[in-house]
């Protein structure tokens, strides 16, 4: 049984339809990235996912678990984390308040293994512990927002566009940060709008367009695939 398990899940906003019977799955292992147009309806399976909107149809399964109408605290304490696009860091407290915000879910507890962990994953964050996170640059705000996601120790991480509005240098350094938390045996889901880079590195990819599922399969098959090429990854 895959780790996450999203089958036909038709969603919205009010009235609105946004997306239509989509599925997809995530294994233990793996990074996955869900790319396609804007608007298609990225965000809005991401929010679906982590129990921000409830599905009108289909179901999503974790772990296991039936997910489909769980509420977002239920869902982090299962294990699934969720790094959204904007408004992903406390820009008013310090980088490892920020930590322990992040770990706000677990009560009173002892925290410093956890920070020890995310510390070691991202060491640049140890050095600027005492920092406000507002006065980070986007790379490195980005790197709270995981780590502070980190925190939870969760076994699936949901990251919206982590690359967002960053320099090249800087778009392959969160990658690479990003391949790191696999390593560590986290599933990453990730909707990217740098397309080629994101399949570049994932294990799979889904291509969605006007809230439905159109391609799926390795990062490798849909960067070789002439159509997908041509439609979503700009020739
Ligand atoms: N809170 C909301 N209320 C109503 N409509 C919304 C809301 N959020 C998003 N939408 C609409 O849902 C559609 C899909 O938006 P969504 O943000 O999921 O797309 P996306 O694929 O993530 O796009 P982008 O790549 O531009 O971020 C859009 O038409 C958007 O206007």
């Amino acid at each position: 049984m895959p780790l996450l398990q999203v089958d036909a899940v038709t969603a919205g906003y009010g009235d609105t339809e946004i997306l239509r019977a989509v599925s997809l799955h995530v294994e233990a292992d793996e990074v996955v990235a869900i790319i396609g147009p804007n608007g298609a309806g990225k965000s809005t399976l991401m929010k679906t996912i982590f129990g921000l909107l409830h599905p009108r149809q289909g179901t999503i399964a974790f772990d296991g678990h039936d997910i489909t109408h769980q509420a977002p605290h239920r869902i982090v304490r299962l294990g699934m984390c969720y790094v959204p696009q904007v408004a992903n860091v406390f820009t008013s407290l310090t980088v490892e308040e920020n930590l322990e915000m992040g770990a706000f879910p677990m009560g009173k507890v002892d925290l410093s293994d956890s920070k020890d962990r995310v510390y070691a994953m991202f060491p640049k964050l140890r050095q600027r512990r005492r920092q406000l996170a507002g006065k980070m640059s986007g790379g490195e705000r980005q790197m709270v927002a995981m780590g502070s996601a980190l925190m939870m120790n969760p076994r699936l991480l949901l990251l919206d566009e982590p690359t967002a509005a960053l320099s090249p240098k800087l778009v392959a350094e969160i990658f690479e940060r990003i391949a790191g938390i696999n390593d560590s045996g986290v599933g990453i889901l990730m909707v990217e709008q740098n397309a080629r880079q994101s399949l570049g590195m994932a294990h799979r990819g889904y291509v969605l367009a006007n809230g439905e599922n159109r391609h799926e399969g390795t990062g490798r098959d849909l960067l070789e695939d002439p159509n997908v090429g041509r439609l979503y990854l700009g020739g």
